[in-house]
């Protein structure tokens, strides 16, 4: 039996995830209508949509939390999403970063990153006493990437509402993964925050595939380079974030909102 973990991701031909022609109906009604998305191999995407468009039910497909009704659900040319179950989605390089932060906050930020590293949680125990260089250095690797260097012997639950999205962040990539989901990263945040996680995602697009779900539109626009819209589960417009918000079809969706 092939395991998720041994599957292999083909990006050559550019796009990381094929959503093709998904639908999801709850009690009758389509939360998800015909939705066709394509998302390239290290592209940073914003997805955007009035409350109720579809988003969450998209990301929830892409994770396994939710089956569709219809249609095909890729990662990379051969890794058929539907196929997996949410922890070997997890497996083969999709994390995900809900809204809410979920740090341990008694532990450390070293210990979280450490924490995050092992796969199965039950090895925490023998886990402290014996790091590798190679895992030592992906975790200082990683706390410069969040910029929480000064910050990595605090107790998490010590840290800033913003410090804890971005020891979130780290926590994921402490995994590595191929394609990243994050859930409205700034909702909460003071502006100065907002600033720091524009540069914090923005750098991990290239090496990584990196989807955001955002309302905050002076947050998109910060970020945006590719912008889809969604409305009433499927896609609206696409392209720059100048284009969308200029498109008619958008104005009329956001100014009836
Ligand atoms: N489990 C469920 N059962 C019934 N209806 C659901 C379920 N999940 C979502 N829906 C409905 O499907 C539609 C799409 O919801 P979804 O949460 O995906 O939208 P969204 O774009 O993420 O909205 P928001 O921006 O408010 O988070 C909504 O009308 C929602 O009420």
């Amino acid at each position: 039996m092939i395991r998720a973990k041994d599957l292999e991701l083909d990006v050559r031909h550019g796009p990381i995830l094929y959503l093709e022609g998904l639908n999801v109906s709850f009690d009758g009604f389509k939360a998800i209508d015909e939705l066709t998305l394509y998302v390239d191999a290290g592209e940073l995407r914003c997805v955007i949509g009035p409350n109720g468009a579809g988003k969450t039910t998209m990301m929830d497909i892409i994770t396994g939390k939710t089956r569709p009704d219809s249609g095909t659900a890729f990662f990379g040319q051969k890794i058929d999403l539907l196929k997996l179950s949410e922890p070997e989605i997890a497996e083969v390089g999709i994390g995900r970063k809900f809204q809410k932060p979920t740090v341990f906050e008694h532990h450390s930020v070293f210990e979280n990153l450490e924490l995050a590293m092992a796969a199965d949680k039950r090895v925490f125990p023998t886990l402290f006493a014996r790091l590798s260089g190679a895992q030592r250095e992906r975790i200082d690797e990683v706390l410069q990437t969040i910029g929480l260097t000064e910050q990595v012997h605090r107790e998490a639950g010590a840290l800033s509402h913003g410090q804890k999205q971005w020891l979130e962040i780290g926590m994921l990539l402490m995994q590595d993964p191929h394609l990243l989901l994050v859930d409205e990263p700034v909702a909460g945040m003071t502006h100065q925050e907002m600033e720091r996680t524009a540069k914090l995602l923005t750098s991990l697009a290239g090496r990584h595939s990196v989807v955001v779900v955002e309302h905050d539109m002076d947050f998109v626009r910060s970020i945006a380079k590719r912008v889809t819209v969604l409305h009433q589960g499927s896609v609206l417009a696409e392209g720059s974030m100048d284009e969308v918000q200029n498109d008619p079809r958008v104005i009329e969706v956001y100014l009836g909102e």
